[in-house]
């Protein structure tokens, strides 16, 4: 099984890093890989480059055995689509290994203005983690999805290369990189938001309007 979660990852806090440790349990203890995008599709400029994002992650996941960063999108450069990055991952991996992308339910949503969405459960089953407060249009296509391809166990996933949807629900830490962002800008405290080291490096970088000489 090869699991990819990808995010724009600016920056990386403990919501993510609780779901990617939550997966890996779910599906066995099997690594999983955090992917940052390059330049993320469907939003505005990033607050950190590519290469600090990326820097931020290594910190993030230092002495976490099950968790690895996967930076082929930063390699290839331009706009992340995910269509581009699974047919890529597949050509590595073969067509009968079970490859799985994860998601909120926020990015799931949105499933169907993504470039070549129907592609993506042809080349990957998908991990759907809820995010409270939001709701799948019963009408549109990422719910037809779900209703067509929904299993309700981990093992469906191992079963088969791609094309399944596994919803899990796992607590869901209500932290997003834009709270932390805005917190910074406003000179507030991003503490026990993110890992210290993480934290430390924003600081050391001035990133998102943090002030070098002043402690978080
Ligand atoms: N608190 C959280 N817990 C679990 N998953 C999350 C959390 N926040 C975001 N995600 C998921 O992580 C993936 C990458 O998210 P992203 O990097 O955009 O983080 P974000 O915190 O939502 O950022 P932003 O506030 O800048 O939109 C998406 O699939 C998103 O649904
Ligand atoms: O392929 C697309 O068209 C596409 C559109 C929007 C988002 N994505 C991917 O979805 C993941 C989460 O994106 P985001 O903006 O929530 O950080 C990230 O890996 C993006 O590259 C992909």
């Amino acid at each position: 099984m090869h699991v990819v979660y990808g995010g724009t990852f600016d920056p990386v806090h403990h919501g993510h890093l609780r779901l990617a440790l939550e997966v890996s349990e779910c599906l066995g203890n099997v690594p999983v890989s955090l992917m940052p995008c390059h330049i993320p599709p469907h939003r505005g400029e990033t607050g950190a480059t590519a290469e600090q994002r990326l820097r931020l992650l290594e910190l993030a996941i230092a002495g976490e055995p099950e968790l690895r960063i996967d930076d082929r999108e930063l390699q290839r450069g331009g706009a992340s689509y995910t269509a581009d990055t699974l047919r890529q991952l597949r050509s590595e991996l073969g067509v009968d290994v079970p490859l799985t992308i994860v998601l909120g339910t926020d990015a799931f949503a949105g499933l169907d203005r993504w470039k070549e969405w129907q592609q993506i459960p042809e080349l990957a089953h998908i991990i759907v983690v809820q995010r409270p407060g939001i709701i799948l249009n019963p009408e549109g296509e990422p719910a037809r999805l779900l209703a067509k391809s929904a299993v309700d166990s981990a093992s469906a996933l191992h079963g088969c290369a791609a094309g399944r949807v596994l919803e899990l629900n796992p607590p869901w830490l209500d932290i997003s990189a834009t709270g932390i962002r805005d917190r910074i800008s406003l000179g507030q405290s991003p503490r026990y938001l993110a890992p210290d080291s993480v934290l430390a490096e924003i600081q050391h970088m001035g990133l998102y309007g943090a002030c070098p000489a002043k402690n978080f």
